[in-house]
C-alpha cells in the first residue's frame, strides 16, 4: 500500500547548514496494516510522516502509495496532529463535517456519518458544542473523528495523543484499536511511548539519531483484540525491552551497578 524506497530529506537550515532528517529508508507497508514508529527526539518520524501525508517531497528517493508517486496530500489519508487544531469557531459536529464540505462531498448521509464517528469516540450529546467547551482529550476525539470522517484508507497519526494526560491517553490508545478493528486502514502511527507503540502494532518501526534511519523492525505477535492485560504479558514486555535496548542501549544506573 506504502511504499517508501531509498527516501532521504535534508532540509536547508536558516544558519545555511543542512540537515540530513532521513538517510536511504525503506519500508513496505501492507494494507490495513498498523506500523508504529519510535525512535529519539529529532530522528526523523514526523518528516516521514510529512513525506507520507504528500506535504513535503523526498530529496531523494522514492514514496508511493498503491504505486503512484506521492507529489501532493491525498483526500483519501487522514491525518492527526498532536494539537487537536479545531476550528473555534465552529461547533464539534461542523469540526467534524469540515473534510467533506472543502472536498464537495456532503450529502444526505453526511450528519450521520459524523454523529456515529462521535459516538464511537463517547461523543454523543457534544455535537453543538463548541471546541473550547471541550477538554483537550474530547478535542483530540474530536480532530480522530474528522480524520476518520471521510473514511480514509490510510491514517496518519504524529503523536496524536501527546498532548493528553496519562489516564486520557490509555483509553484513547484501547479506543484507537477498536476504531480501527471496526474500520480497518492502513495506520502509520508516531509516538515517544514504546508501550503505546507495542500495545497498538503490527510491527514497530525503531528509528536511529539524526540522520534518521530505520534501525530495526519489531513484528508483534500479539493477538488481537488487545486491551490493558496484553499490557501484563510476558510477550509484552520482551518486546518492550528489546525496543528500549535498542533506543538507549544497555545502560544500567542504580546502585551496585555501573553506568556504560
Ligand atoms: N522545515 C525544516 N527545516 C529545517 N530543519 C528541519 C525541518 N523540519 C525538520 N527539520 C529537522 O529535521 C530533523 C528531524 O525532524 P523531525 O521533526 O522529523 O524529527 P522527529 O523524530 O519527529 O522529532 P520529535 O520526536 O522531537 O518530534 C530535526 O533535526 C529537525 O530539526
Amino acid at each position: 500500500m506504502i511504499s517508501l524506497n531509498r527516501v532521504t530529506r535534508i532540509f536547508n537550515s536558516r544558519d545555511g547548514d543542512q540537515v540530513t532528517a532521513l538517510q536511504d529508508v525503506s519500508l513496505e507497508i501492507g494494507r490495513n496494516e498498523f506500523i508504529t514508529l519510535v525512535g529519539p527526539s529529532g530522528c526523523g518520524k514526523s518528516t516521514l510522516l510529512r513525506i507520507v501525508a504528500g506535504l513535503i517531497l523526498p530529496t531523494a528517493g522514492r514514496a508511493s502509495i498503491g504505486g503512484a508517486a506521492i507529489t501532493e496530500p491525498r483526500s483519501e489519508t487522514g491525518i492527526v496532529f498532536q494539537a487537536p487544531t479545531l476550528l473555534p469557531w465552529a461547533s464539534v459536529l461542523d469540526n467534524v463535517l469540515f473534510p467533506l464540505r472543502m472536498m464537495h462531498r456532503i450529502d444526505s448521509t453526511s450528519t450521520d456519518k459524523a454523529m456515529a464517528l462521535l459516538k464511537l469516540v463517547g461523543l454523543s450529546g457534544f455535537e453543538s458544542k463548541s471546541p473550547r467547551e471541550l477538554s483537550g482529550g474530547m478535542q483530540q476525539r474530536v480532530a480522530i473523528c474528522r480524520a476518520l470522517v471521510h473514511d480514509p484508507d490510510i491514517l496518519l497519526m504524529d503523536e496524536p495523543f501527546g498532548a493528553l494526560d496519562a489516564l486520557t491517553r490509555e483509553e484513547m490508545t484501547m479506543e484507537l484499536l477498536r476504531i480501527w478493528s471496526e474500520r480497518p486502514k492502513t495506520v502509520l502511527f508516531v509516538t515517544h511511548s514504546i508501550t503505546e507503540a507495542v500495545v497498538l502494532a503490527d510491527r514497530v518501526v525503531v528509528m536511529s539519531p539524526r540522520p534518521g534511519r530505520i534501525q530495526e523492525i519489531i513484528e508483534i505477535g500479539l493477538p488481537r483484540p488487545r486491551s490493558f492485560e496484553t499490557e501484563a504479558t510476558p510477550e509484552f514486555h520482551e518486546a518492550s525491552q528489546h525496543i528500549r535496548q535498542l533506543i538507549f542501549g544497555t545502560r544500567h544506573v542504580g546502585p551496585g551497578r555501573a553506568a556504560a
